[in-house]
């Protein structure tokens, strides 16, 4: 895959090893591809995801106050106001056509595997510095990135293609590129063009890898909810 999301995401993607398809070719992503995902395991994902996008969008404003720089302020502040005024219409649209409010997404009562993931995220920002946030938050973008890029698109019958051509479209495709350019940034600031040879390196490694352990376990948590 030669899309562009930077250069450090993919030396990081290659650090975590096999986990890295276990989360990005999971069962419940190949049945989100060939349609065959329950509808069940779908709208239980669904729910959860919009409380996790609200602790996401908290994770992205600890960004802003661990920033060094008013570009990096400006980018995570950018993502705080996308997640919270935009990228919940999707999951508010999909369960009010299953009869869900959006009182009942906001109330919806957490999952462990959720709290793990957001918990842990947020964590990495409190006791770490930004690169350590950044390198937490980062699957979560990217992953969906290379997932909708090879789901995607698909033709509007398709019974998941809200969600697959919102991650394949270019302007989400554009919001992985930009990530992929702050986080090279924010590595050049602080660790040098030598950052794999720093001893952060490996906490970044670490980080990244948990992480995207955890996006292993929503999907195993989202495929539980069809069974
Ligand atoms: C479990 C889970 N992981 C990743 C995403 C994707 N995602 C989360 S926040 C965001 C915008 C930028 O941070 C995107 C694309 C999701 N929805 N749910």
């Amino acid at each position: 895959m030669t899309r562009d999301y930077g250069t450090t995401f993919p030396r990081l993607r290659d650090a975590a090893g096999t986990v890295w398809q276990d989360y990005t070719h999971h069962a419940f992503v190949e049945g989100l591809g060939n349609g065959t995902l329950p509808r069940k395991a779908f709208l239980g994902y669904l729910v959860q995801d919009y409380v996790f996008l609200i602790h996401f969008a908290r994770a992205w404003a600890l960004a802003v106050t661990k920033a060094d720089a008013l570009e990096e302020m400006r980018a995570c502040a950018a993502t705080v106001d996308a997640l919270v005024n935009h990228e919940l219409s999707l999951h508010v649209k999909t369960c009010a056509e299953a009869g869900l409010s959006e009182a009942d997404l906001y109330t919806a009562e957490e999952h462990p595997a959720n709290l793990a993931y957001t918990r842990y995220v947020l964590d990495a920002g409190h006791s770490g510095n930004f690169l350590d946030l950044l390198a937490a938050l980062t699957p979560c973008v990217m992953g969906y990135g290379e997932i909708g890029a090879r789901l995607g698109p698909v033709p509007a019958d398709h019974p998941y293609a809200d969600w697959i051509n919102t991650y394949a479209g270019d302007a989400y495709q554009q919001v992985c590129r930009d990530s992929g350019t702050l986080f090279d940034g924010a590595v050049l600031l602080r660790l040098g063009a030598g950052a794999e040879t720093t001893p952060a390196w490996g906490r970044l490694c670490q980080r990244f890898t948990t992480a995207t352990r955890l996006e292993v376990s929503f999907w195993d948590m989202g495929l539980s909810f069809g069974a």
